[in-house]
């Protein structure tokens, strides 16, 4: 595409160089450049992308957008205001609008994004969609699976998973939608279709500042959820939100998407009854506008519950059958690292979970609580570089739902990791008979297994799918499950 007619819609700008130049791709790290790319410099958290233009040039840029020329640059330059808002035009423009191919879901709120999307997938591949999910664990275009640093990518990585989705034959684009991402602008550009809400609760204060901030950030996806009415329901944007979330009542204001709404404790649209929580699933009743079904999942937890229901909501708006709903939910053994039990021939049980906000953690502990018959263990960690104000909060649930909380080590990625452990201690100081701390990772969870007797339960919570633990800027390999399964089988 020519420079021009990419950077066409952008109304303030001044060109410095000829823009009739072939742009063939565009990214916003200059390590990605390629010839014939479009560099874009961003002001990073970390460094400024306006640092790297000269180098992105070497590298063959064919041309860069910036805030501020760039003084004897050889290429051509596109000067904006917000070069983070050009990405997000420029990415649309450049992959032609992909997102509006396709029926775009995103899942936005605290808990249960990837969970959902995974339940959502299940429903309509079940019911012969051609689907691609984007978010935590991978990207899946079909059968094929891409590894993701971020549970939302940057809007031109956005863009292109879109456009291949496209390529692909996609129907629906099941996406899990941060916060960050909708603050960063890495959402702008996408045309959601159905956009769900799971719930609000502490995490990521870092970034935001307040719940109120946070709460605003996720406002965002119902606010930009269009604003026409088209003819036949299924063309018509939905918001699907918890009944049982008082955040809702905030985006049904800010949308104005036709909203249903899901739930078990407030009337809702969709509602489960009889929740039966037990070790091997949760079995309830659904009452709905669309009829009613009776579920016997393998899933368990009531905070599953609410993820099934945001997912066969998603389902029946899409028109999908209740009894196809049904056998799709049924039969999903579990999601990679969440509420996963690790089975080494011991007769204790042990679960990996990835937890790592209070409620989470709340809910996981609850649940086990619900089924234990003897000991509760808790090993749990806080991740660095993170939400500093949820580690007391985080220690204070495992000492409450526990007999003993193992207190250790997530990512502590840049931080020292005994300070963050000083953090979560800081909320248990009169407790100190109900938990010991273990900085360790891997000697924290040996020591659970060690102290486990049958019948217990050890929660490992926090890292649920990672294969790594991030210790200062480096990724090292470790996996909760597989170093569980070597400390029950007594291996070194
Ligand atoms: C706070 C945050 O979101 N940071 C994201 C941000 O990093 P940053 O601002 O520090 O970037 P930077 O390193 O300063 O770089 C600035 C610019 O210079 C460019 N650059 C940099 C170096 C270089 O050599 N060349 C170059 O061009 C970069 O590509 C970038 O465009 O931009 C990066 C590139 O897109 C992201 O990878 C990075 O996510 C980091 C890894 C991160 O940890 N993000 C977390 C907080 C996050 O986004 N989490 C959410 C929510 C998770 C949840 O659901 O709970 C998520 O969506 O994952
Ligand atoms: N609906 C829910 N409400 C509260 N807690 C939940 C819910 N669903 C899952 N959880 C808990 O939260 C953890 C993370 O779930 P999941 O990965 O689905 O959430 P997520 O929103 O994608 O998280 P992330 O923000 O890290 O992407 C689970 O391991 C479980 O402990
Ligand atoms: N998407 C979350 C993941 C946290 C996972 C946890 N293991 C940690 O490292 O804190 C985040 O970036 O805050
Ligand atoms: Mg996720």
């Amino acid at each position: 595409m020519r420079l021009s007619e990419l950077t066409a819609p952008i109304l303030i700008k001044t060109v410095i160089g000829s823009d009739d130049v072939e742009i063939t791709n565009i990214t916003a790290d200059s390590r990605r450049v390629q010839p014939g790319s479009l560099f874009i410099a961003l002001r990073g958290y970390t460094v400024d992308g306006h640092d790297f233009v000269q180098g992105a040039v070497q590298a063959g840029a064919a041309a860069v957008v910036v805030e501020q020329a760039i003084e004897g640059l050889s290429a051509p330059q596109v000067v904006v205001r917000d070069t983070r808002a050009a990405t997000a035009v420029l990415a649309s423009v450049f992959y032609r609008h992909p997102s509006q191919a396709m029926k775009v879901i995103g899942i936005t709120g605290t808990n249960g994004k990837t969970t959902t999307t995974f339940l959502i997938d299940r429903i309509l591949s079940d019911a012969g969609k051609q689907t691609g999910v984007i978010g935590t664990i991978m990207a899946k275009i079909g059968t094929e699976e891409i590894p993701m640093e971020n549970t939302t990518p940057d809007v031109a990585d956005l863009q292109e998973l879109f456009h291949r989705m496209r390529e692909a034959g996609t129907e629906y684009g099941i996406t899990e939608v941060s916060s960050h991402a909708l603050d960063l602008k890495r959402a702008a550009g996408t045309d959601y279709h159905l956009a769900i809400f799971t719930n609000l609760t502490q995490d990521h204060l870092d970034f935001h500042g307040s719940m109120e901030a946070y709460r605003n950030a996720k406002a965002k996806l119902f606010a930009r959820l269009g604003n026409t009415y088209q003819d036949g329901v299924h063309n018509n944007k939905v918001a699907i939100l918890n009944a049982d979330d008082a955040a809702s009542e905030h985006f049904r204001d800010a949308t104005t998407a036709q909203v249903i709404t899901y739930g078990i404790d407030a009337e809702a649209d969709v509602r489960a009854v009889d929740v039966q929580v037990e070790a091997s699933g949760v079995s309830f009743k659904v009452e709905s506008v669309y009829g009613q079904e009776s579920f016997a999942l393998q899933l368990t937890g009531k905070f599953n519950v609410y993820n099934a229901l945001a997912a066969m909501t998603a389902g029946l708006v899409e028109g999908i059958p209740f009894s196809s709903i049904k056998k799709s939910l049924e039969s999903i053994p579990g999601v990679n690292g969440r509420f996963e039990t690790v089975q080494a021939g011991q007769d204790f049980t042990v679960i990996v979970d990835y937890s790592h906000t209070p409620d989470s953690l709340e809910n996981v502990m609850k649940t086990v609580r619900e089924f234990a018959k003897n000991k509760v263990y808790c090993v749990v960690g806080c991740g660095g570089d993170r939400d500093r104000t949820k580690r007391p909060l985080m220690a204070r649930i495992a000492v409450e739902y526990a007999d003993l909380a193992i207190l250790t080590s997530d990512n502590p990625r840049t931080e020292d990791p005994e300070q963050i452990v000083d953090d979560m201690e800081a909320g248990v100081q009169d407790a100190k008979d109900r938990y010991v701390r273990i900085t360790d990772r891997r000697e924290a969870i040996r020591y659970a297994v060690a102290k486990a007797e049958a019948g217990d339960v050890i929660m490992i919570a926090g890292k649920g799918h990672e294969t790594y633990q991030i210790i200062g800027k480096t990724k090292h390999h470790f996996d909760d499950r597989e170093v569980a399964a070597q400390a029950i089988r007594g291996e070194a």
